[in-house]
């Protein structure tokens, strides 16, 4: 069964944008696993510019499903995962002036470094997830510092889908798509687990949703965005559904 991680960053987002005490990132918790999350994403930035520390300890005491915790490889961030112990922590890059993240994680530029976050973050007992792009060389990388599971920046393919003019079957959306597909392939021969995510939306969705030997898919923007208009339980509520009836017909292996 496909599975939904809701990243509830933008909740955190409008609580700092008046520095105050809502609205608060673990009710957004609650609220997506009754509308049927199987997870909780959260980027822990070095700017702490929406979660903070605090999020994340009392996600981790509260939250009764899966808690995905998004981090760049430094010794602060391992050691903050070490000590709160999330399900799974991803390593992503980070620029202290991006909007959002850019693009996937060079790993086969700092092999040994990231080796080492790994090896750490693993005997944490963490589950360890790298997000990158739809890269073979970046995926081969990923097997030879031991990460467990490949998150595939999917930005690429949604960028496109939205300058096509939401038109699915437009071959630059294609050619995207088709990237992705290479590389989940790639991954499951590895034995990782194939995940996605990054400005995936109500629109985009389907495609990447019934690709073979996809596992878990990470939205958070187009969910907190709708949910200002629907609430939280509700966008969820739609998302999963679109996801898990477009893998009812998955495609072809
Ligand atoms: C790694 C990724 O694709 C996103 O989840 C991103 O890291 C979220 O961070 P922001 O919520 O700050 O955009
Ligand atoms: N890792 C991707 C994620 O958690 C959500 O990204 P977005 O949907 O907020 O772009």
């Amino acid at each position: 069964m496909i599975e939904l991680g809701v990243n509830i960053d933008h909740i955190a987002t409008v609580r700092q944008a008046r520095r105050t005490y809502e609205p608060d990132p673990v009710w957004g918790a609650v609220e997506a696993h009754l509308g049927g999350a199987d997870g909780i994403t959260v980027h822990l930035r070095e700017d702490r510019r929406h979660i903070q520390d605090a999020d994340v300890r009392r996600l981790k005491e509260t939250t009764q499903i899966k808690l995905n915790l998004e981090m760049a490889a430094t010794d602060e961030m391992v050691g903050i995962a070490c000590a709160t112990r999330p399900e799974m922590a991803m390593l992503v890059p980070e620029g202290r002036h991006e909007v959002t993240t850019e693009g996937g994680l060079d790993i086969v530029g700092q092999e040994a470094r990231l080796k080492d976050v790994i090896a750490r973050l693993r005997d944490a007992g963490i589950t360890t997830s790298v997000f990158i792009d739809a890269e073979i060389p970046q995926i081969e990388a990923a097997a030879r510092i031991g990460a467990s599971v490949c998150e595939i920046h999917t930005g690429p393919y949604a960028h496109a889908f939205y300058e096509k003019g939401r038109d699915a079957e437009a071959p630059a959306v294609l050619a995207e798509l088709q990237k992705i597909r290479v590389a989940g392939r790639a991954i499951r021969q590895l034995g990782m687990r194939f995940n996605a995510g990054h400005a995936l939306n109500y629109y985009n969705i389907q495609p990447v949703a019934r690709l073979a030997g996809i596992r878990e898919l990470h939205i958070g923007h187009a969910i907190v965005s709708r949910a200002v208009f629907t609430g939280l339980r509700e966008a969820v509520r739609e998302m999963k559904a679109l996801m898990v009836a477009a893998a009812a017909n998955p495609e072809a292996e």
